[in-house]
């Protein structure tokens, strides 16, 4: 059981109030007083990940105390409690295992008595076999074809993280082998898929940990029709439909034969669920070899989070300071914001794993919560993002913290792409924290053989106020052990801050009431009579669907 504590009664908490409205953080002032900030606040991981975190508006005393409240909610027994097994996610009696997923030292690790690391161990060696068969010809579509093309069909954890990790690892693409993701229930997303691929050599994985996913059901049967179309035989569906899923009698109620199914468990939370059997769609896109060194690095991150002192430790140190900007700035949102365009799902993926993780309104023990609980998460990669929304970053009115991620090595350093690249990666992280006082627009101005007189109404638009805090992370090069650690580390501090806001991370009630309203309105989307069972507002657009359709 995981304990409850408001964080806003604790002594640290009350002491950071204070700190904060005390203190004008300056980072010009800050860098200007010490030349080792760098050298003090920027940790590395190993000699491929590096967290600089110097251009926050911290001080020596700020990460003191933001370390006191990571003490005394007592996160370290928090972190014990989710690498032993313990039920953490208590609303569904579950507990929270994904570290044992990719637990590469195979040590045991108990759920209700029992060691979980020989099931993961099999499961693993059957997605080896499968991706072998598959990428060697030896698993041949109805017709005797080699498979050529994966549609993984899912939705949610159930499609983000394969898409994110295949997308972002794109550069150990296996040859031969095309994947594509299926999840809107639109029937749009399916039907133009289906125009790419050939049902002789297409496999298909149904990715659901419950199975009964609208959006999935409905795609995985508009997949089977098209399929059979043109195969005719049932049983030719066996060779080209694979199920990743918790559930087995659904699966084969489907008909889906059960050998190939691939399985997971519930202490699997669906967002954090691609280091399990979801991650099929990866192994066989990127190779299972390079799969298991997306959960090798994982794991290396998940060592250093387990036995690493807080102040040294990266995913507690993000967490603190997103907890600083969140709660004392009131900063509503975090932007994530990677320059590598294969990571280019990468802020999508954390929409989910973060904003369903921490939104949250109910504290651990069932109170209503009066603070703020998880920020909004968005960004897109690197210079994009530069000629879209950072105007408002830099001048706009809302403070909004950012994390900047970039490799050192490109997968492709085609001519100068890559230190033009970096060079914005650099630029704007010291332009937001360094931003352009008066007297440099003026100088500016001078040195270009302008007066003053003739310019001064342009001056203001031209000054950055500066101050703006981010983090930037600095990778060797974005290989599968490298995204394992980058994966792994978010993940961590989105639980350390679910720890500290005191919400239970691993649950998602908050999805729930859509869909049932959704199964309701269903039905009486049938026929043409007008609708009068609901809101005016919900009535309305209801009839006004039934006219125009
Ligand atoms: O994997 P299945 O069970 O289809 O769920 C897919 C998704 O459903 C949503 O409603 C959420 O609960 C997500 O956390 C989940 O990843």
């Amino acid at each position: 059981m995981l304990n409850t504590v408001n964080p806003t009664e604790t002594q640290a908490w009350q002491k950071l109030q204070a700190h904060f409205e005390q203190n004008n953080i300056s980072l010009a002032q800050e860098f200007a007083q010490n030349p080792d900030r760098f050298k003090q606040l920027s940790c590395q991981l190993n000699d491929e990940l590096l967290l600089d975190y110097s251009k926050n508006l911290v001080t020596s005393e700020t990460l003191a105390l933001l370390n006191e409240l990571a003490h005394e909610v007592d996160l370290k027994s928090a972190i014990h409690a989710m690498f032993n097994g313990d039920k953490i996610n208590q609303t569904e009696n579950r507990a929270v295992l994904h570290v044992a997923l990719r637990n590469r030292s195979n040590s045991e690790i108990k759920v209700d008595g029992k060691d979980v690391m020989p099931e993961i161990n099999a499961v693993l060696a059957k997605m080896q076999a499968f991706c072998h068969k598959i990428h060697s010809g030896e698993w041949l579509g109805y017709t005797g074809k080699p498979i050529t093309d994966i549609v993984n069909i899912g939705i949610g954890g159930s499609d983000l993280g394969p898409y994110m990790v295949t997308e972002a690892l794109n550069a150990y693409k296996v040859e031969g082998i095309n994947a594509h993701f299926v999840s809107n229930v639109d029937g749009t997303h399916i039907t133009e898929t289906l125009k790419k691929v050939n049902p002789e050599t297409t496999l298909f994985l149904i990715a659901s940990k419950t199975f009964t996913t609208q959006e999935t059901m409905t795609n995985a049967h508009s997949a089977r029709d098209w399929f059979l179309a043109a195969a005719k035989q049932p049983e030719f569906v066996a060779k080209h439909f694979a199920a990743l899923s918790t559930n087995a009698k659904s699966v084969a109620e489907f008909g889906i034969d059960t050998d190939n199914m691939f399985e997971f468990w519930d202490w699997v939370g669906g967002r954090y669920s691609l280091w399990s059997a979801i991650g099929l769609s990866i192994a066989l896109t990127i190779g299972y070899d390079n799969f298991e060194q997306l959960l090798d690095g994982a794991h290396e991150m998940d060592q250093h989070f387990l036995n690493t002192d807080f102040e040294q430790n990266i995913p507690v140190i993000l967490a603190l300071l997103g907890v600083w900007y969140n709660n004392f700035y009131g900063a509503e949102s975090e932007a994530i914001l990677p320059y590598d365009q294969y990571m280019h799902r990468f802020a999508a993926y954390f929409q989910q794993g973060n904003m369903e993780s921490n939104g949250k309104n109910c504290d651990r023990a069932g109170n209503p919560i009066d603070y703020q609980t998880g920020p909004i998460i968005w960004g897109e990669p690197g210079t994009n993002g530069q000629h879209a929304f950072y105007q408002l970053i830099h001048q706009g009115t809302k403070l909004i913290p950012c994390d900047f991620i970039a490799p050192a090595q490109s997968h492709n350093p085609a001519g100068d792409h890559h230190v033009k690249l970096l060079s914005n990666f650099f630029a704007q992280t010291e332009a937001l924290a360094f931003g352009k006082s008066q007297a440099q627009v003026e100088a500016e101005f001078i040195a270009a053989g302008k007066s003053l007189d003739e310019v001064t109404h342009l001056v203001p638009f031209k000054v950055f106020e500066g101050n703006k805090p981010t983090n930037s992370i600095m990778v060797k090069k974005v290989t599968p052990s490298v995204l394992g650690q980058l994966i792994a580390m978010y993940e961590h501090k989105i639980f350390v801050q679910g720890i500290i806001w005191n919400v239970f991370s691993f649950d998602q009630w908050g999805v729930e009431l859509g869909k049932q309203l959704a199964s309701q309105i269903l039905p009486e989307l049938q026929g043409d009579e007008s609708v009068s069972a609901h809101d005016a507002s919900t009535n309305g657009l209801i009839n006004c669907f039934k006219a125009w359709r």
